[in-house]
């Protein structure tokens, strides 16, 4: 190919920079490949700006206060006058430089690559034309191939009214830069209930609309139930198996009515109802995709399928929108994966291949829920011979001796044939570190005779785990 003036030669072009992308084109990039990254916000995406990082700053904040309050059952009188300025200076200057990513570009520049500032869009195979804020245009083409790595962003759901009401995002939220007086809170997945835990406990007023019949639906039910009472036990209302038919706004206020036809009132609404893909305008029809798609077929190297299960020439696509689970370790452990076939250029190297099996993820409330593989139900569906066993945490030596916040569960989902964990969750304090352990249980298909022949140190959290192990029945 010779070099057009306008159309630059490359050897990988990565659109978006979420977490995996970026790690991706640094990695191609120190490996000797000449990289483009085109990025139209932030390098780093969603996670570092305005999702996992400030929002685990806001939460742990949340939760010195909750233990500041524990404390006076277990230690003698604390006083605690929540203040939200620690918290948007730590998201501000620690988390994010003010939503600032010099730092990130500096590491992929100093790794050899460069940044196209842009929006990135296909324009045929191997071939990227960015459009940079002043409307100029850059193309590219990719001897190796393109990586796409666009995420999501905030979903608006059909309810009337909404699109006039001046709502908050998760976007809005990390930058709060004071408390509102009165939140409702749309949507009780992850999102929702980290963040309505956060400004309940600085002393909002908050209400959670979820339609569904309960609280992370994605979890185990006694893990939503847990959750469910902690949250109303931070003085949150949580309305489930509700649906919002208007939103309105008016005087600084906004009102949602329900079908139950209560209105509830709020000074915010922060809509947390799930995420749309950034497919819509990334010229996937260039290249025989679907642009309405709300997911990305791909293959267990991360290459992109087409609607026949054909693969794409040169195009590879991780992050949320493979649909394997919108977390930022699924970006990552994509990203590595397809860097490697990236690097190994169809030599016939065989790399690492994507399994999801385990899958592991927590939800960072007081407690934790964390959980990793199948939930029974998902167990029970795939059509398995389905043991399950589980403890209350509390009711372990640690639990007792922890008392206040100490409520949780363990539990275990067996494949009696195979005789192996498919699945497990952890709620309770420091559920997520926990799990890691029955995370390894489920990706080395350990065998339970061998979990139940080992030693848990006395009187850990983890040791819950030999309960529910000795509990697993039919
Ligand atoms: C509030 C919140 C809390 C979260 N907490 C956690 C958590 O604790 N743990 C966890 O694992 N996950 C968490 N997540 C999810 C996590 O943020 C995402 O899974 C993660 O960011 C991975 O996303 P991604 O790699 O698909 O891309 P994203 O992070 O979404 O980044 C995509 C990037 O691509 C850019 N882009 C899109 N289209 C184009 C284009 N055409 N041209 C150029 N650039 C483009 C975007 O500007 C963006 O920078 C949280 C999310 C939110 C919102
Ligand atoms: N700790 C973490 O790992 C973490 C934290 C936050 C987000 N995330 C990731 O980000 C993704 C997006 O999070 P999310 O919470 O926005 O999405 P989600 O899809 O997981 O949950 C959205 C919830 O909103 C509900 N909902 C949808 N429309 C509604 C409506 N009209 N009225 C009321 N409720 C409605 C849904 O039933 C669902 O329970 C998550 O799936 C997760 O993968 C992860």
């Amino acid at each position: 190919m010779s070099e057009q003036p306008d159309v630059h030669e490359v050897d990988l072009i990565v659109v978006g920079t979420g977490p995996g992308g970026e790690a991706l084109a640094g990695g191609a990039a120190r490996a000797g490949l000449d990289v483009v990254a085109v990025e139209k916000h932030l390098v780093g995406g969603e996670c570092p700006y305005y999702g996992c990082i400030p929002s685990k700053m806001m939460l742990r904040a949340a939760d010195a206060l909750a233990e500041a309050h524990r404390a006076s059952e277990l230690a003698g009188d604390v006083v605690v006058t929540p203040s939200w300025a620690p918290v948007a200076r730590r998201i501000s200057e620690e988390a994010t430089a003010g939503w600032d990513d010099t730092a990130a570009v500096q590491r992929l520049e100093d790794a050899g690559g460069r940044l196209a500032r842009g929006a990135g869009r296909l324009d045929g195979l191997r071939r990227v034309v960015v459009t940079a804020d002043d409307g100029s245009t850059t193309t590219y083409v990719a001897r190796r191939g393109v990586v796409l790595n666009p995420g999501t962003r905030p979903a608006l759901p059909p309810v009337e009214g909404l699109a006039d009401v001046p709502v908050w995002t998760n976007r809005d939220a990390v930058r709060a830069t004071e408390v509102p007086g009165r939140l409702i809170v749309l949507g009780g997945g992850p999102i929702g209930v980290e963040l309505a835990q956060v400004f309940a406990r600085f002393g909002a007023q908050v209400t959670v609309v979820q339609h569904g019949d309960r609280i992370l639906a994605g979890d185990e039910p006694e893990a939503a139930a847990i959750l469910t009472d902690a949250l109303v036990a931070d003085g949150i209302r949580v309305l489930t198996g509700v649906e919002a038919e208007h939103a309105s706004y008016a005087d600084g206020q906004v009102t949602l009515r329900l079908d139950t036809g209560e209105e509830v009132r709020g000074d915010r609404l922060l809509v947390a109802a799930g995420r749309t893909p950034n497919l819509d305008d990334l010229g996937l029809e260039t290249v025989g995709l679907d642009p309405s798609a709300r997911v990305l077929d791909v293959d267990d190297r991360l290459r992109a399928l087409d609607a026949d299960g054909e693969e794409v020439d040169g195009l590879w696509v991780i992050g949320d929108v493979t649909g394997q689970g919108a977390f930022t370790h699924v970006s990552m452990y994509q990203s590595a994966i397809a860097l490697a076939d990236v690097l190994a250029d169809g030599t016939g190297e065989e790399g690492r291949r994507a399994r999801y099996d385990a899958l592991p993820h927590t939800t960072f409330t007081d407690p934790e829920v964390a959980a990793a593989g199948l939930t029974e139900a998902g167990a029970r569906d795939a059509g398995l011979r389905v043991r399950v066993g589980s403890t209350p945490l509390e009711q372990s030596s640690r639990g007792f001796t922890h008392g206040p916040g100490a409520t949780g569960i363990v539990k275990v989902v067996e494949d009696a044939d195979r005789g192996v964990l498919v699945g497990a969750t952890v709620v309770g304090p420091a559920g997520g570190e926990i799990q890691g352990f029955l995370t390894l249980a489920v990706h080395a298909a350990v065998p339970v005779a061998e979990l139940r022949g080992m030693i848990y140190a006395y009187p850990t959290f983890n040791r819950a785990i030999e309960s529910a192990l000795a509990d697993l029945h039919e």
